[in-house]
């Protein structure tokens, strides 16, 4: 299925027409599917293809390698978590991926610095790292934009969400989902779920194997182009928007038998505000048709109850 497409370079045009009709578009968008693609994303095809090199080199290190670099008690949340720790929400059987987890780098004597566990540097990878860095500013600053026009057309002040993404709490995660060698009792590579974050900025899925739930409950297939960035809609945003914007259900279904052997590489870039966001819905988006449904959480209550029911934390 082909999900809507954007162009991020109309909303940062400075023409006031072409700015509004991308915000009605991913407005829309969102409400109708959850889930966009975006063109001109502010992401060079260098940066990603840098990306895509390390990242590989780092899941092909020997698995002792690599297991210096998960740490247990960070749940997760920096560095690597090796393959069959996590599981979606609700279902027992882990997913078949490996993953590997950058946070934030917070400038200008933020507390907040407190709040955060520190990256985890690879040093058998050395540009790893660094790519994974510029990585991360780079989808910060896209995302900060998309969340701009969704402040538009939600009503709110433009720059509403701009001080809780600052320093905040995004996740830029590497993915390896590795050929698959024996018949998967129930597993699949993701199974179905919503990602818990704002939004999701997901380069690489491209590739098969990314499915959405429709309206309709049945599974389609995400298509977008190779220059095209995958953004969707989180149950952060889904709560405070009292369910006005969708986060939309999907998972990674396995290959064909023919492709058992071939690896599927992603890298969403979770975009999470600071842990003191208030997610309580908005007043603008309660109505007599559509009454507060969420009880008030703060974005780190919220998160907190999220990574225990995946696995990630006790
Ligand atoms: O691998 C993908 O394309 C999607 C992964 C995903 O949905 C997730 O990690 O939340
Ligand atoms: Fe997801």
């Amino acid at each position: 299925m082909n999900i809507p497409v954007v162009d991020l370079s109309d909303f940062l045009s400075g023409d006031a027409t072409r700015k509004q009709n991308f915000v009605n578009e991913l407005g829309k968008a969102y409400e109708e599917v959850g889930f966009v693609a975006v063109k001109n994303h502010g992401i060079s095809d260098d940066l990603i293809a840098d990306l895509y090199k390390y990242v590989q080199a780092f899941f092909a290190l020997p698995t002792d390698t690599k297991l210096k670099y998960e740490k247990k008690e960070l749940a997760g949340q920096r560095g690597y978590t090796s393959f069959g720790r996590e599981h979606a929400k609700g279902y027992e059987a882990p997913d078949l991926k490996e993953f590997f987890q950058l946070g934030q780098t917070v400038t200008d004597n933020d507390p907040i610095k407190e709040e955060y566990p520190d990256n985890v540097t690879v040093d058998e990878v050395p540009e790893f790292t660094p790519t994974m860095l510029s990585a991360y500013s780079n989808f910060e600053k896209s995302g900060k934009s998309l969340l701009q026009a969704i402040a538009l057309y939600l009503g709110l002040d433009e720059h509403y969400f701009d001080e809780y993404v600052h320093n905040g709490n995004s996740i830029l995660r590497a993915i390896h989902y590795p050929p698959i060698t024996s018949e998967p009792k129930s597993a699949i590579r993701a199974e179905q779920h919503e990602d818990i974050n704002l939004i999701t900025l997901l380069v690489g899925a491209s590739a098969d194997g990314l499915q959405i739930l429709t309206k309709q409950n049945e599974w389609v297939g995400v298509t977008s182009l190779p220059e095209q960035i995958v953004v969707n809609v989180g149950d952060m945003l889904q709560r405070l928007t009292n369910n006005r914007l969708r986060s939309t259900t999907h998972r990674v279904v396995n290959p064909p038998r023919e492709l058992w052997a071939t690896s599927r590489y992603s890298i969403p870039f979770f975009l999470h505000p600071k842990g003191s966001m208030n997610l309580a819905c908005l007043e603008g988006c309660i109505t007599e048709g559509s009454p507060k449904a969420y009880e008030d959480a703060t974005a780190g209550e919220y998160l907190d109850e999220r990574l225990r029911e995946i696995g990630l934390k006790k």
